[in-house]
């Protein structure tokens, strides 16, 4: 059986949603970090910030642990990434961990801080080897959060992270370098990814997950056409390989079956209808295991 680690915070509700979707429910009262999956394979969940996640998973404490590129770089863990999850707190998507400095100062590149100046971060392992990196001498300041309320009197800089943008330009600040981009990550145990017999089950959780994630944003498209028409449908129709086509009995018609993006689907269904297709069925997908 393998133990999971569950990231609290920004990634929760999202990585709640994925594993419900993935038919692996974690079942939990309100404020209980003691949770349960109901599946053989599944031992311990426990919800901790995602900050500890990838240190707990590579001392070996869990198997399996949910938890931001950042944290796992900045945490400096040595752990497998089975998968990446792609998304962050919002939904899809990645985010960035960025430099930032007010929008009046006249400069437009790292290179251009001066030595010497505060830079306050949530990130400081990342931050002093980024700036070694660059060859600037600065003071980088723990921050706790909120940092982008601490320019300029706190501080100079900022390294913060960033998603829809909208931090950065109420409090002001512009952004002058991406140093990562992060997404949430599906992490293993080293010796635990060795293991034969664990190696299976992180596998068989990690398929169930990456099938939902693949399944996001997807439908299934079924309609019948008849033969004369199947040519201009099928030109129309986007497809994950090629459609799928069967005959229907003892007709001319053809039963026609593909996968689709949700988003373009209000457009496609009614060209579709007037290239000659009918009975056409949307349905939603819950995974998709390639
Ligand atoms: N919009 C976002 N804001 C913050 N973190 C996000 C966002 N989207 C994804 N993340 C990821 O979530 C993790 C941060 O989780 P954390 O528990 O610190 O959330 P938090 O909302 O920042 O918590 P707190 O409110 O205590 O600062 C990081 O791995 C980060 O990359
Ligand atoms: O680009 P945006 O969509 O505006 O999101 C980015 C903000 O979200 C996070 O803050 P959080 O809510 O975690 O507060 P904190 O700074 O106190 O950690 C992050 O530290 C940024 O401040
Ligand atoms: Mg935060």
């Amino acid at each position: 059986m393998i133990d999971i680690a569950i990231p609290k915070g920004s990634l929760l509700n999202q990585t709640l949603e994925l594993f419900e979707r993935a038919g692996l429910e974690v079942r939990r009262t309100e404020r209980e970090y003691n949770a349960r999956i109901n599946d053989p394979r599944i031992g311990k969940v426990k919800i901790l910030r995602p900050q500890e996640i990838p240190t707990y998973v590579s001392r070996g404490y869990f198997d399996l642990g949910i938890s931001g590129t950042d944290w796992i770089v900045e945490s400096g863990a040595d752990v497998v990434t089975v998968a990446n999850l792609n998304y962050g707190k919002q939904g899809p998507g990645v985010v960035k961990i960025v430099v930032a400095v007010p929008e009046s100062m006249q400069i437009t590149s790292s290179r251009e801080i001066p030595p010497g100046s505060r830079v306050a971060t949530e990130y400081p392992n990342i931050t002093r080897s980024y700036f070694e990196r660059l060859g600037i001498p600065v003071e980088v300041q723990f921050s706790y959060g909120a940092t982008e309320a601490k320019v300029p009197e706190l501080t100079d800089v900022v390294v913060d992270l960033t998603e829809t943008g909208s931090t950065l330009i109420k409090n002001g600040l512009k952004i002058i370098d991406v140093i990562l981009e992060s997404t949430s990550e599906l992490i293993a145990n080293q010796q635990s990814w060795s293991d034969p017999s664990k190696r299976e089950e992180i596998e068989a959780v990690e398929t169930l997950l990456s099938a939902v994630i693949r399944a996001r944003g997807k439908a299934l498209l079924k309609m019948n056409v008849s033969e004369s028409n199947i040519e201009q449908v099928i030109s129309i129709l986007p497809s994950m390989k090629h459609p799928t086509i069967s005959k229907l009995y003892n007709s001319g018609y053809y039963a026609i079956e593909s996968v689709v993006d949700k988003k373009d689907i209000n457009l496609l269904i009614p060209k579709l209808k007037k290239a000659g297709a009918s009975d056409i069925l949307e349905i939603d997908i819950s995974k998709i295991v390639p």
